[in-house]
């Protein structure tokens, strides 16, 4: 199995390569260089299995090089740690209505299904080829804290992770900023979660600057963030009734890496009838999916802060599929959306994306009356990201009677202030982050400033 770019001026590379390289040279995201399927069959006898059986069977055509029972040890203890044994059950909410529950991780948030297994193939590759890299992650919340519990204390890897200033709730800051390995450093940033992800991107694209730190991804810009969270849209589905059924799924949608983990997974061969876009009121995508035209338009912090993102990497990944995986047309795309902030996707595309796809925008208030709404008749709470996956799936009605399964993103004691208006409920955080606000934080305010940040990384990779 190999990678190429969606911009098609990169290196092609093999599974441990695209792991540690982050974006691809040219500034394009890696992709596998074919589909890998599952039969009919395939699909039936993963139904019921373990789901640590199931991620072997998934990661295993896309790693080639490394042994099964190499990949089965790190899927094991990947998920070991996980607070259900299920690791992602389903929550039946009415006949035809599910959530999936993504956040029995240690940070609580469906980052923890990518990242933990993340952590084991770092470790993995680096320790066999003796190297050493420097993480640099950009997060609205949730990414963050799942890489530095994923990362913290791995003596091959420095962590640095950039969260806009004053933008992600007290839970999710505290995740990061109270862990006190030497390997982790935070930058609070004068910014938004944009200009955290654009200077990530800024820092692959110097290539010098790159090739000095060694520099490596976790965010969904890495192929391997993608692969690890296709598993549960094959748990999920084969659980309620796949191959022999199709399901729907709403994913609340920020940086278009979990659904399109949806899409990857409907490529394979899983009957999967829609894929909702939900978004917020950042509601670039459903905009987009609505008009064709992608256009940034500012952030505006919203109650589902993980969500407050406009510049959604992965849709580049789509677009490289809906155009026939034609480069060149991607490149003008992005290339428009560098120097003017918007492009248009052509008809071909646009149709062939509403072929797979229905989107909803979900207000705050629409958001605040869901979570109101199904502690009312289900005596259950949901986090505000959850919330606006289950309006859109409600808003985009699907007719052809599939079961609709909304992920479950986040756990909603990471957001008890948005979550106790709504309800009136303060939900509580589990043990091991009862003393979370007695613990000491230490981070570095920087500006919106490349060198700033780039000389704040490279003091990093030398004191390590
Ligand atoms: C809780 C939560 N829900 C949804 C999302 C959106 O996921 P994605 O960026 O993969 O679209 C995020 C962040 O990415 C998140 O942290
Ligand atoms: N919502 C994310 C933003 C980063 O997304 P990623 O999937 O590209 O890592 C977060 O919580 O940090």
């Amino acid at each position: 199995m190999r990678y190429v770019s969606t911009r098609g001026d990169a290196p092609v590379l093999d599974f441990e390569d695209v792991l540690l390289s982050g974006l691809a040279r040219d500034g394009g995201l890696y992709v596998p260089e074919t589909w890998p399927t599952f039969s009919a069959a395939d699909f039936a006898e993963m139904a019921g299995r373990p789901y640590t059986d199931v991620a072997t069977r998934v990661v295993r055509p896309f790693a080639p090089s490394i042994p099964e029972d190499d990949i089965a040890s790190m899927v094991e203890a990947a998920y070991g740690t996980f607070a259900h044994p299920a690791v992602a059950p389903l929550a039946q909410l009415d006949a035809n209505e599910f959530l999936l529950e993504l956040f029995h991780g240690p940070t609580l948030a469906f980052k923890d299904l990518a990242m933990q297994l993340l952590g084991q193939l770092f470790s993995h590759v680096l320790t066999k080829r003796g190297e050493q890299v420097t993480i640099v992650a950009a997060t609205s919340g949730d990414t963050g804290g799942a890489a530095i519990e994923a990362f913290a204390g791995l003596d091959a890897v420095n962590v640095v992770v950039l969260h806009p200033k004053g933008r992600v709730s007290d839970v999710q800051r505290r995740q990061m900023t109270t862990v006190k390995a030497a390997n982790v450093h935070n930058i609070a940033l004068d910014g938004n979660f944009d200009d955290c992800q654009a200077l990530v991107k800024a820092m692959f694209n110097d290539l010098a600057f790159r090739d000095r730190v060694k520099l490596a991804a976790v965010n969904s810009i890495n192929w391997s963030r993608i692969l690890a969270q296709v598993v549960y849209y094959v748990t999920a589905a084969t659980t309620l009734g796949a191959p022999h059924r199709p399901v729907s799924f709403s994913v609340p949608t920020g940086n278009f890496g979990d659904i399109f983990a949806g899409y990857v997974a409907k490529r394979m061969g899983l009957p999967i009838d829609r894929l909702v876009i939900a978004t917020n009121i950042n509601d670039i995508l459903d905009r987009t999916l609505k008009t064709g035209a992608y256009t940034v338009e500012g952030v505006t912090p919203t109650d589902a802060p993980s969500m407050d993102i406009q510049v959604s990497s992965n849709f580049e990944r789509l677009l490289f599929e809906v155009y026939g995986r034609d480069a060149a047309r991607v490149r003008a795309a992005m290339n428009g959306l560098k120097q003017s902030g918007s492009f248009t996707v052509e008809a071909d595309g646009l149709a062939a994306m509403r072929e797979e796809f229905g989107s909803a925008r979900v207000s705050n208030d629409a958001m605040h009356a869901t979570m109101k709404q199904v502690h009312e008749t289900l005596g259950m709470l949901i986090d505000p990201h959850t919330a606006v996956g289950l309006a859109a799936a409600r808003d985009v009605l699907v007719s052809t009677g599939a079961p609709m399964v909304t992920l479950s993103t986040a756990h909603p004691a990471k957001f008890p202030a948005a979550v106790e208006a709504a309800t009136g409920l303060h939900p509580a955080l589990p043990p091991h982050l009862d003393d979370l606000f007695d613990r000491e934080e230490r981070m570095t305010a920087l500006p919106n400033d490349l060198a700033a940040v780039q000389a704040f990384v490279e003091e990093k990779t030398r004191a390590s």
